[in-house]
C-alpha cells in the first residue's frame, strides 16, 4: 500500500513523503481523524531539542495523541468506520518486570518513529483500542495523555505510604488538569490541591478542593503525596516546593519533561525519607484503564471536554504549520486538529 506521510524535515518545515507500507493479517489500517498536539511535538516543531537529537530523529511524522477510523482489518475483527484510539508505544518484546513503555527496544511514535500525521496509519492489532461512539471526538483525541495520567497515578498508588489524606498537583496546564480529573476518580477520598502559576487557569480546576498560586502557599501547608506536571525550568521550582510541602516519607511522581538537568535538594529528600519516582508515557493497560474510567464517569468526560482549547480542520501543509504556530500562543487547553488531508 502506498501511503502519504507528513514528516517534519527541519524546524517549522514539513514535507509529504510517499512510503510503501506492508499490511499483514496482524495489522489494522486506520485513517486518523482527530489529532492532538503534545509539548514533545512542539519541541521538535520549534527545533528546541539538541541538534544531535534532531539530526537523529528527523525526518519524522509528529503526533502521538489521536483517534481514527478503521479502514481495513484483514481479520474482520474491527468493522470499517469503528473509532479507535491509537497507542503510540510499540513494544517488540515483553518483560516480567519492565513495563512496555520503559523497554529500550520499544518504539514510540513521534519520537524517532513516524507519528500519526499520515494519510493512513498501519498499526499492529494490539495497538488500537475501540472508543465508544458517544464520546466527544475532540476530547477523545487526547486519550493518550489521559493514559499517561493513569500510568503516573498507578505508579503513585504502587509506591506511596498509607496516607491518602491530601494529594497535591504542581502544574496548572494540560497534564495537571488531566491528572487532577483522574485523582477525583482514583483517590476519591483524598483532598485534591492544585498549585499553579495562573489564577485564570486555576479557575478551571473548579472540582479541586483547593487551589494555590505558587507564590502564595501557606508556609505550614502539607500534602501527603504529590505529582509534578510542570516541565521545563518550572520543574526545578516545583520539585523544590514539593520537597518543602510534602509530609515525611511522602512520594512525589515526576512527569514534567525538562531539556536540561534540574537541581534537586537531595539533603532534604534523604532527611525526610521521600520517594521521587519518574513516569513517562504509557502502555496498553493504561489506555484500557483510561477508557474504563471515561466510560463509567460522564463527569470526567465533561471535565475533559473543558480542556479542548484550539480546534481547526487541517488539509494542507500550510494549515499544519499555522496550527502548530497557533498552539504556541494558545493560552488554555489542548490543540486538536481535525485531520482532513
Ligand atoms: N511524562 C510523560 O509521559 C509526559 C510528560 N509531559 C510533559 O509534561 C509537561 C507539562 O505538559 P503540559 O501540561 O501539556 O504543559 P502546559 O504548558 O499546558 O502546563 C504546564 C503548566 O505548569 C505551569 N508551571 C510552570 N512552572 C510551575 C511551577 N513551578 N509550579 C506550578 N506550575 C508551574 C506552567 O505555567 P507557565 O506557562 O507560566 O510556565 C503551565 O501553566 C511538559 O514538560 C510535557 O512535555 C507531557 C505528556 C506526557
Ligand atoms: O509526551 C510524552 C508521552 O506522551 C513523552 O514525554 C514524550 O514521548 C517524550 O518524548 P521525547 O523523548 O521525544 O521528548
Ligand atoms: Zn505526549
Amino acid at each position: 500500500m502506498l501511503n502519504q506521510v507528513y514528516r517534519l524535515v527541519a524546524a517549522r518545515q514539513f514535507e509529504v513523503q510517499t512510503v510503501a507500507e506492508e499490511v499483514t493479517a496482524n495489522d489494522i489500517v486506520v485513517r486518523p481523524r482527530y489529532l492532538s498536539v503534545c509539548h514533545a511535538d512542539q519541541r521538535y516543531f520549534t527545533g528546541s531539542r539538541p541538534q544531535a537529537t534532531l539530526r537523529q530523529k528527523l525526518p519524522m511524522a509528529l503526533i502521538h495523541e489521536g483517534v481514527g477510523e478503521v479502514v481495513n482489518d484483514p481479520k474482520g475483527e474491527f468493522k470499517p468506520g469503528t473509532l479507535v484510539a491509537m497507542i503510540p508505544n510499540t513494544p517488540s518484546e515483553t518483560d516480567p518486570i519492565i513495563k512496555e513503555n520503559y523497554l529500550p527496544t520499544s518504539k514510540f511514535r513521534s519520537s524517532g518513529f513516524d507519528g500519526f500525521m499520515q494519510e493512513f496509519v498501519v498499526l499492529r492489532r494490539d495497538r488500537v483500542i475501540e472508543v465508544p461512539a458517544d464520546f466527544d471526538h475532540e476530547m477523545s483525541a487526547f486519550i493518550e495523555m489521559v493514559s499517561v495520567g493513569v500510568h503516573g497515578l498507578t505508579a503513585l498508588a504502587d509506591t506511596m505510604d498509607a496516607d491518602k489524606t491530601t494529594i497535591g498537583i504542581w502544574g496548572d496546564g494540560n497534564l495537571g488538569y488531566i491528572t487532577a480529573t483522574l485523582v477525583k476518580q482514583l483517590f476519591p477520598e483524598s483532598q485534591l490541591m492544585i498549585f499553579g502559576r495562573h489564577q485564570s487557569k486555576l479557575d478551571y480546576f473548579s472540582f479541586a478542593d483547593k487551589t494555590y498560586l505558587v507564590d502564595d502557599i501557606p508556609a505550614d501547608l502539607k500534602v501527603s503525596q504529590a505529582v509534578e506536571c510542570t516541565g521545563g525550568r518550572g520543574s526545578e521550582q516545583a520539585i523544590a516546593q514539593i520537597i518543602q510541602h510534602i509530609k515525611p516519607m511522602g512520594t512525589a511522581i515526576l512527569m514534567g519533561v525538562s531539556e536540561d538537568p534540574v537541581g534537586i535538594d537531595t539533603r532534604s529528600v534523604l532527611a525526610e525519607g521521600l520517594t521521587l519516582r519518574g513516569t513517562s508515557r504509557s502502555g496498553r493497560v493504561d489506555f484500557e484503564k483510561a477508557l474504563d474510567i471515561l466510560t463509567k464517569s460522564p463527569v470526567t468526560r465533561e471535565r475533559l471536554q473543558n480542556l479542548v482549547g484550539l480546534t481547526r480542520k487541517v488539509s494542507t501543509i500550510q494549515d499544519i504549520i499555522d496550527f502548530f504556530e497557533g498552539d504556541l500562543t494558545n493560552y488554555w487547553g489542548k490543540a486538536v486538529m481535525e485531520w482532513d488531508v
